[in-house]
């Protein structure tokens, strides 16, 4: 069972027992098969297991739970990273990041996306929702990095009839890529980037092909008050009205950001069966002057889950903290210390998130894929264990992760990634590049 070469360990499925872990309070061991499927979490702590597995891990204790989903973020801004903070979200996008988008090339999506899956998968997350631009090449990095990720191309027709053929048509050249690639930890979506630089028609279009491809949707909605009031200005109605008679709102739409939602458009969202993806600490950095109403959207049926959003507006993609910052800033922005509880942001962040994505991750049963992740209860932060989902919200962080499995394959192993050095010098590499030529226009 046991192979003294644990680095044969990675690159491929393997039939995997871990024992002596913590799931919600209880020690178990988990048994995942070669295919990669959780085949029991069984109370079996302490036995001497005489299975035939072909690796043993012995957790020690660690807390095992689903891997993280993050459900919105910009994987390649990585690269952008510290390159523009202490702005307002238009300035910050039109004056800073956009401009320096335009000199982005396939190489540098390629880096910067495996720069991301190495920070995720080191911090926990096992899939992510992703929207940006050149998406083969994010494709090519999770496909090597083994993650999961719902791919989006960033539709952006600012209102012009011609770009917009155009956007069209990368939308759905990705879809056709993705589908060719069959690559089950890889899915498509349509990314219509937002109401103020998408038109209608391009809503329009990107809903219908989106149903005709059954395939989710992925957009960012009221996350400011600017963007409410220009809407309604523009289009006589609120931005979640806007996209309903567009035919965005669907169970399959993931709706980022959620900050200038009225009671209304809580309720739509809820009866549309919309996952509501909550990035706190984006938007305190940007400063949106609203926090998400969560418990609204609970209450109105609205599938709450989390995200990062880009690291250049976090600046980093750890879904731990992530929690954490949701819980606290739900209580403080809404004075009530009950919303949020420690449960509901873990499900936020792993059950509700693969909810959002489609995905048959996010819970630790038998007969679904296994991703799991191993948070150590030996670090000073973790100590006592009074109470794991406590710890795992407001006392840990990405740093305590020892172990990230994705479908049932090691990507991390006691804090080990393999080859993380050479991706972590080719992503710095190519930011110093990107600068330097946007400099030099
Ligand atoms: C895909 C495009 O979306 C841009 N972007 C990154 N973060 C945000 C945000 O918080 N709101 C709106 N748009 C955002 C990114 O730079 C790409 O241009
Ligand atoms: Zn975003």
């Amino acid at each position: 069972m046991t192979s003294d070469d644990m680095d044969g360990i990675f690159g491929k499925n393997h039939s995997l027992l871990i024992t002596n872990v913590v799931v919600d309070t209880k020690k178990v061991d988990i048994v995942i098969d070669e295919k990669g499927i959780i085949t029991s979490v069984g109370e079996m702590a302490g036995k001497a297991w005489k299975g035939d597995e072909d690796f043993l891990i012995d957790g020690n204790g660690a807390l095992a739970l689903p891997g993280l989903v993050n459900t919105h973020t910009h994987a390649a801004m990585t690269l952008l990273r510290g390159y523009a903070d202490d702005m307002i979200l238009q300035d910050w996008l039109s004056q800073k990041i956009w401009p320096l988008e335009a000199h982005l090339k396939p190489e540098d999506i390629y880096w910067a996306t495996k720069l991301a899956c190495i920070e995720m998968i080191r911090s926990g997350t096992t899939a992510f929702n992703d929207m940006y631009f050149m998406m083969d090449q994010a494709a090519k990095a999770v496909n090597e990095t083994g993650i999961r990720a719902v791919l989006s191309y960033g539709f952006i027709d600012l209102f012009n009839a011609e770009k917009r053929e155009a956007e069209c048509k990368a939308t759905e050249n990705l879809a056709a890529h993705i589908k060719s690639l069959d690559n089950p930890r890889i899915t498509a979506a349509v990314g219509p980037h937002a109401i103020y630089t998408v038109s209608p028609e391009g809503l329009k279009w990107c809903a219908e092909f989106a149903q005709q491809q059954k395939i989710g949707i992925h957009i960012h909605l009221s996350e400011t008050e600017k963007e409410v009031t220009d809407c309604v200005a523009t289009h006589g109605k609120r931005p979640a009205a806007h996209l309903d008679s567009c035919g965005i709102l669907t169970p399959r739409t993931v709706a980022a950001h959620c900050c200038w939602l009225d009671d209304a458009e809580c309720r739509l969202l809820g009866e549309r069966g919309v996952s509501a993806a909550h990035n706190p600490v984006s938007n305190m950095k940007l400063a949106t002057n609203r926090a998400m109403p969560y418990a609204d959207l609970k209450a109105a049926g609205a599938n709450t889950c989390l995200g990062t959003d880009g690291c250049a507006s976090n600046n980093n993609l750890d879904m731990l903290e992530e929690m954490k910052v949701a819980a606290i800033l739900q209580k403080f922005f809404w004075n009530n210390p009950t919303v949020l509880p420690a449960p509901e942001a873990l499900a936020m962040a792993s059950a509700n998130g693969a909810k959002a994505l489609g995905l048959p991750t996010g819970r630790l049963v038998a007969g679904v894929p296994a991703d799991i992740i191993l948070v150590s209860n030996r670090d000073a932060c973790n100590i006592p264990l009074h109470n794991a989902t406590s710890n795992l919200v407001y006392s840990t962080n990405g740093g305590s992760v020892e172990t990230t499995i994705c479908n049932g394959r090691v990507l991390m192993l006691d804090r080990g990634i393999p080859d993380e050095a050479y991706v972590l010098n080719g992503a710095a590499e190519a930011a110093v590049a990107l600068v330097e030529r946007a400099q030099s226009g």
